[in-house]
């Protein structure tokens, strides 16, 4: 053949193909997404949406455009989900579809490890994993309770040392309650006041408390520029002290591990990388574990501790409702015994104030992103592959038909005949469907374990009783109460 006709022909090929390509994208982006404002090229709706207020931009946007709506960051289709069924829609009816993760999720982790980053076949075998060692540890078993009480008696302690002085009870609470997740993972728990411990906890709370964090899903050029644009790199160095201290236990591990002797789940990991030395492809890396780790670290001690806090917040703004728990507690209980968990259904005033709590703060208020793996039709509308969803459980709490007057807080809404109704269906702080939180049935002990003892010891007063702290809280991928103090007066 000629080598011009040669030339000619692959380059043909070469426009037929590229041309396909276009058509066959701009097909897909004309297909009906669900309604959203109308963006501008390249950057989408990226300087129209409020980033930092996304609670009332939601709800905005909501009443704009319908229950499921979309925007574009960068190209990078966004849906957000609101109201229960919309969610249980996208989330349960469309699962196949929608349980993987969207890269980029966590501060430094690429290659998408771990449970709560990954996707697949690698999430479904290590979630698995994960549930099942840490059941062998105490998760979900009555054998937590002995855990969980011994870290409330610290707690406690704690507590009375203040001497009726004004304090703030995030450090307290962070250490109490990260101590049960450090005994399953790492058989270890550590004292109040080891300061290391207490540094990694605040860089914790800073990072998830910070409203530029979603930009590390959108802004792929950020680790490039220079300076600190949007905080990224404090927070990667923040991830990165996380890191090393645990590093520092996997080796302490690695190097005192009887394969006869399980002590916690980084054992029970290790033990299976040596038997899967000679299996290609294993999953159980070192890398894996470490992602893995870091994620127990994280959920297991934050989430937590914001519920409590809240709790806190409200309870002295309410004092009648402190009162009326207190009642219950010491009709139920009285003074001699620590509540345990067979105690909760003989409290149904006390359940109704966790779960009010819940719905008036939501604490992952818009979930952990979902990534759509395949096109989803849902109501008139195409989810299309590729995009990102966020379940918006912070709508489900404030559902004026479920919840009229949503902003008060009003534990009865929670009773019916002096029984505790069931939420299932109205709120869904630890979200649903197949990825919900691998945690809710240790933090629903830990919230209600936790919440009772303080309750049965202690009045909670505010630091001045003219000047209430505000329930106005702070957004990230957490939503926390601005830092606060009380006071603690004893009851025995
Ligand atoms: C009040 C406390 C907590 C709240 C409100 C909460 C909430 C959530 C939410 C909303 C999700 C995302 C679910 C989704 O993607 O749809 C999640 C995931 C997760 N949570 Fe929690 N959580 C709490 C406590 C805990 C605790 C104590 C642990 C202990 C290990 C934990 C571990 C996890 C993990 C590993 C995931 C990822 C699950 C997956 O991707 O498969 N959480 N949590």
């Amino acid at each position: 053949m000629n080598p011009f006709t040669e030339v000619w022909t692959v380059l043909a090929g070469v426009a037929v193909t590229f041309l396909s390509i276009l058509a066959l994208q701009r097909y897909r982006s004309r297909r009906k997404l669900p309604p959203g404002p109308r963006g501008v090229p390249f950057l989408g709706n990226a300087t129209q949406i409020r980033f930092d207020d996304l609670i009332n931009e939601f709800k905005r946007l909501r009443a704009k455009y319908g229950d499921i709506f979309s925007f574009k960051v960068f190209g990078q289709p966004v849906i957000v989900a609101n109201g229960y069924e919309s969610i249980r829609q996208l989330l349960i009816t469309e699962a196949d579809s929608i349980s993987d993760r969207p890269g980029k999720l966590a501060e430094d982790n690429p290659h998408q490890l771990g449970i709560a980053a990954s996707s697949g076949p690698l999430w479904k075998e290590h979630r698995s994993f994960g549930l099942k060692t840490l059941r062998q540890f105490g998760f979900g078993k009555q054998s937590v309770e002995i855990q969980i009480q011994e870290e409330v008696i610290d707690f406690l302690n704690d507590i009375n040392d203040t001497n009726e002085k004004p304090f703030n009870i995030h450090d307290f609470l962070a250490a109490s309650i990260s101590n049960i997740i450090c005994s399953m993972a790492f058989g270890k728990r550590f004292e109040h006041s080891d300061r290391r411990l207490l540094k990694l906890l605040d860089f914790i709370n800073d990072n998830l408390s910070d409203s530029n964090r979603i930009a590390d899903i959108f802004v792929p050029f950020l680790d490039w520029l220079p300076g600190d644009p949007l905080n990224r790199k404090s927070r990667l160095a923040r991830i990165t002290e996380v890191k090393a201290f645990l590093k520092e236990i996997i080796e302490e591990h690695r190097n005192t591990l009887d394969e006869n002797h399980k002590r916690d789940y980084i054992d029970t990991f290790l033990i299976q990388q040596n038997n899967d030395r000679e299996t290609e492809n294993s999953t159980f890396t070192d890398e894996q574990l470490l992602h893995t780790l870091v994620e127990f670290f994280i959920a297991g001690s934050e989430t937590t501790t914001t519920t409590l806090r809240w709790a806190t917040l409200y309870l002295i703004h309410n004092p009648d409702v402190q009162a009326g728990m207190r009642k219950e507690i010491d009709d139920v209980i009285g003074s001699s015994r620590m509540p345990n968990l067979t105690d909760k259904p003989l409290l149904p005033y006390c359940e109704a104030v966790i779960s009010e709590v819940q719905r008036i703060r939501t604490v992952v208020p818009f979930s952990v992103p979902h990534y759509v793996k395949n096109d989803v039709h849902c109501q008139d509308y195409v989810i299309p592959k590729g995009a990102i969803v966020f379940p918006n459980l912070y709508s489900v709490a404030m559902d004026t038909e479920n919840f009229p007057n949503p902003d008060k807080f009003d534990p009865t809404r929670f009773l019916e005949n002096g029984e505790k109704k069931s939420e299932k269906a109205k709120i869904a702080p630890f979200s649903i469907g197949r990825r919900a939180c691998l945690g809710e049935s240790l933090a629903k002990s830990e919230l209600f374990l936790f919440l009772t003892s303080l309750i049965q010891r202690f009045e909670l007063l505010p630091e001045d009783m003219k000047v209430l702290p505000s329930t106005e809280g702070i957004l990230g991928a957490t939503y926390s109460p601005k830092p606060f103090k009380i006071r603690a007066i004893s009851r025995v």
